[in-house]
């Protein structure tokens, strides 16, 4: 299952306090970004990744990819404001006459691997849009100014993470429909549900964390370890 991948790299980072963009923060001997460049640049079904990146940050990015051999990554300058804004400038730079499949998959998610990838990616070349999501774990419950106005059903509740994945054309038209529209989402497939679209549930995994807040840097080394003795 052949697919491209869009890869925003263009956030601030203001949550992890790092002073400087979070792809960038090392992990064991490797910044962040090509821990997960390389697991696409090494599965022999992307034919394309297509890195979103900030103009001040054009020459460490590029200075990365050219060190690492990352021969499959195509960078797009200047995302947006927004992740959404970034995303889509990435879809935009997608070769017009096909209709295949796209990923979408967050630069700050390093711990994604080979088989998430092909999982998503084959339920969305079947059925058309496809999220990794994992079960939660806690109790949630709905609430404003400290009272909790509703306990939420847990088993019908999931923790979406990166890669999404989409035949081409109906993501593009999501995001051509969201910009007419001016609807704005914190993920991919919510603007694909818009259209009334079904999106998919393929089981991710815990570990493929977004690297976040501080606190998630800490976890970052723990799962990098735990992954080593897994081998
Ligand atoms: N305008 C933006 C915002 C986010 N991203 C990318 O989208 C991914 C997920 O976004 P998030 O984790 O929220 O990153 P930031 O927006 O940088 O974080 P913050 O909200 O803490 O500033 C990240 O790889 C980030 O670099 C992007 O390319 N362009
Ligand atoms: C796309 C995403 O990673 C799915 O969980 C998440 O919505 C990104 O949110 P962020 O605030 O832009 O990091």
């Amino acid at each position: 299952m052949e697919y491209r991948v869009v890869i925003p790299a263009a956030g601030q980072g203001k949550r992890m306090k790092a002073g400087k963009n979070k792809q960038f923060i090392l992990l064991e001997d490797q910044p962040v970004i090509v821990h997960t460049l390389n697991v696409f640049q090494n599965d022999p079904n992307c034919i394309g990744i297509i890195l979103v990146i900030n103009e001040k940050e054009k020459k460490e990015f590029c200075e990365l990819v050219d060190a690492n051999k990352l021969s499959k990554v195509s960078h797009i300058l200047n995302g947006g404001k927004e992740r959404q804004d970034s995303v889509y400038k990435g879809l935009k730079a997608l070769p017009g006459e096909e209709d295949g499949v796209v990923l979408i998959h967050d630069g700050a998610r390093p711990f994604v691997t080979c088989d998430m990838i092909t999982r998503v990616a084959k339920k969305a070349a079947a059925k058309g849009a496809a999220v990794l999501a994992v079960p939660l774990k806690d109790t949630i419950k709905s609430g404003n100014d400290g009272i909790v106005l509703k306990t939420l059903n847990r088993s019908s509740l999931w923790a979406v993470q990166t890669p999404q994945a989409f035949r081409s054309s109906i993501i593009i038209k999501a995001y051509e429909h969201a910009e007419r529209c001016g609807i704005t989402a914190t993920d991919d497939a919510s603007l694909v549900e818009e259209l009334g679209y079904e999106v998919s549930i393929v089981l991710g995994e815990e570990y493929n964390i977004k690297l976040t807040t501080p606190y998630d840097l800490s976890m970052a080394e723990v799962i990098l370890k735990w992954k080593e003795n897994k081998g």
